[in-house]
Parts: structure tokens; sequence; C-alpha cells
């Protein structure tokens, strides 16, 4: 299965880019740029990886984001991703970004954007990867924050495909940002937002009726409410959902009790994405081969995570027939 996985066309649509922040390239930006940060090592990095729920692990990757500071740092940061993705026959990916975590700290929005664009441009001339942009709030920030950073926003407003919402789940219900996701729609933006992660399957009714999303990101614990199931279902409302990040977090104990394979076998369109995979334990591959091992999943179960991916992505149609294509050669030239 391995080998199936690693030649799997992919598209990832849940990655935090500050979430691929490797030890190695946070210890040598940190020296770049003289930026003194708690630890001897990347080892010793990795060793303090170790979360008890989304809050603890939220700590520790703002303050990683600390050595990114200039153009060149965002520019290598998400080629690092880009070169992985490549690495692993990721297709397409669809990457959020979090402004005000970076301009909070005195960083221009110019700066962080400009230097992932240009990687995602490179990626798409010398890797064929395509790639969206999406601008993530934090949601245990007010309001006000969020509104201004969407105005910063609109100086790049066809370089940015959507809005999204994460950080801190609890305590920071969607409908704190119903005005900005509603401003956001009036101005052609897409929406996604993390929700049913930590917080109740009430989130994600919420983040459905009142911010309008096109794809709800994590989304699992929407088995606590079988109406939704079922709505979710009808619907074909994308989760993207990320295995390895929900047993760091402490979502679910341990693989064997994940539900994405109950999900997809109920016919809902669920994804499977790293999210952050620095700090997680692994990039797509790893993630795939996660459930793959647990739940000894067929060809095809693996193949429709793949298509579901390409249908809840914010391609054109066109490409995305292309992609479903080459998935569907792929099964024949594999399984015959
Ligand atoms: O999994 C997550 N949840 C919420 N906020 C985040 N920011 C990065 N990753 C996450
Ligand atoms: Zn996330």
């Amino acid at each position: 299965m391995r080998e199936f996985i690693q030649g799997l066309p992919k598209v990832e649509l849940h990655l935090h880019i500050e979430g691929t922040l490797e030890p190695e390239l946070m210890f040598e930006l940190a020296q770049r740029n003289q930026v003194k940060i708690p630890f001897s090592s990347p080892e010793q990095v990795r060793s303090a990886y170790q979360f008890s729920n989304l809050q603890s692990f939220l700590d520790i990757y703002y303050q990683g984001a600390n050595v990114l500071l200039y153009q060149q740092d965002f520019f290598d940061l998400t080629w690092h991703y880009l070169l992985q993705c490549h690495r692993e026959n990721v297709r397409h990916c669809e990457i959020f970004f979090d402004p005000q975590t970076h301009t909070q700290r005195g960083i221009a929005f110019e700066t962080v954007i400009n230097g992932i664009i240009q990687a995602l441009e490179k990626g798409r001339q010398e890797l064929g990867i395509t790639s969206h942009l999406i601008l993530c709030f934090l949601r245990h920030l007010d309001e006000h924050s969020a509104l201004q950073t969407l105005d910063q926003a609109l100086a790049y407003r066809e370089l940015i495909i959507g809005v999204g919402l994460d950080s801190s789940e609890q305590g920071n219900p969607p409908q704190k940002f119903a005005r900005v996701f509603a401003k956001a729609e009036r101005l052609g933006f897409k929406r996604v937002a993390h929700a049913g992660e930590e917080g109740p399957a009430q989130n994600i009714r919420t983040a459905i009726e009142s911010l309008h999303v096109n794809r709800v990101d994590h989304g699992v614990r929407c088995v606590e409410d079988s109406a939704l199931v079922a709505q979710l279902i009808e619907s074909q409302m994308p989760l993207t959902v990320c295995p390895l990040s929900n047993i760091k977090l402490k979502v679910f104990s341990n693989m064997r009790e994940h539900n994405i394979v109950e999900l997809l076998d109920k016919g809902m369109c669920v994804t499977i994405n790293s999210d952050d995979p620095a700090y997680f334990g692994g990039y797509m591959n790893q993630n795939f081969h996660a459930i793959a091992d647990v739940f000894a999943l067929t060809h095809q179960q693996l193949a429709k995570f793949s298509i579901n991916a390409i249908n809840a992505s914010f391609i054109h149609e066109d490409d995305k027939q292309k992609l479903r294509q080459e998935v569907f050669d792929y099964m024949q030239s594999y399984i015959g």
C-alpha cells in the first residue's frame, strides 16, 4: 500500500504554512536572523513537541513563528513545503497563512504574502504544482483585528482565493466572525473555518449557517449530531480531516478510535490532510499511511480520498476533471 499511496495523485486542502517550519529550518532562521529560541538543538525542539490539547500546541507554534522575519524566510518556508509535495506527488495544494501572527509582531503583511506567493509561483513553474492561498483569521483575536486584516488583504485580492478561521476553538465560536465573513463573501472570497475539532458539533452548524463556509476544517465532532451527519452527506459538504494532528492533539486517543473511515463509508466528502506536518509527525503520505495501516483500506477507498479532495478544491471545473482522470488512470494502471 505504501507504493500505491506514494504514486496516488494527491490534493492537500488543510495545511498551515507556519506549521511546516521544521526544527532544522527554525534553527537556521534563528541564526540567520539573530533571534533567540529556547532550544539548543533541532532534536531538543522535536522532543518538546508533546501536546495535551490544541492550546498547548498553539503556544509552541506561535513561538516557533518568531524566527520568520523577512520575505526570504517566508519564501524558504513555502519552498521547503512545495519540495515535499513534489516528493509525495501532491499535485495541488490550498495553503493557509495567518497574517496576524506576523503583523502583531511588526512584520508587514506584504513581507509575508510576497514571500509565500513567490515560492508558489516557482512551484507552479518548476514543479508543476498548482496552488491557492487562504487567509486565516485568528479566532482568539477580536472582530476588529480580523476586519483590519481583511482590509490589508484587498491589495492582494487576486492572489487570495478565500478566508478561513483558525486558532483556539473553545470560547471563540464561529458567530464571533459572522460580519467579517459576510464582508468577505460580498468581496467574492471563498470561505472555510475550523469547526468541530475541539469544539462541539454546533460550531459546524454555525460555520455553515452563519459563515456560509464552502468547506469545514476538521469537523470530526459532527458525529455527535446525527441530523447534522445526514445533512453533511446530503449536501456533500467537504470535511478536511487531519489524522495525525487529531492524535497529537488528543482529539482521538489513538488512530483506531478515529472516525474518518466511518465517515467515508457513510458517503461523506472527507479528505486527508496534514495540518501542521512539522509539529504532528508527517506530511500527506504519512497521514495516508496512518489511516491505511490501521483500517486496512482498499485501493478504491484510498483513491476516493483523492477524488473527494479534487471535488472539494477551489480549482476550475476543467482542471478538476483532468485531475480526476489522472486518479482514474492511475487506478487502472495499478490494479487493472
Ligand atoms: O489544528 C489547528 N486548529 C486550530 N488552529 C490551528 N492553527 C494551526 N493548526 C491549527
Ligand atoms: Zn488546521
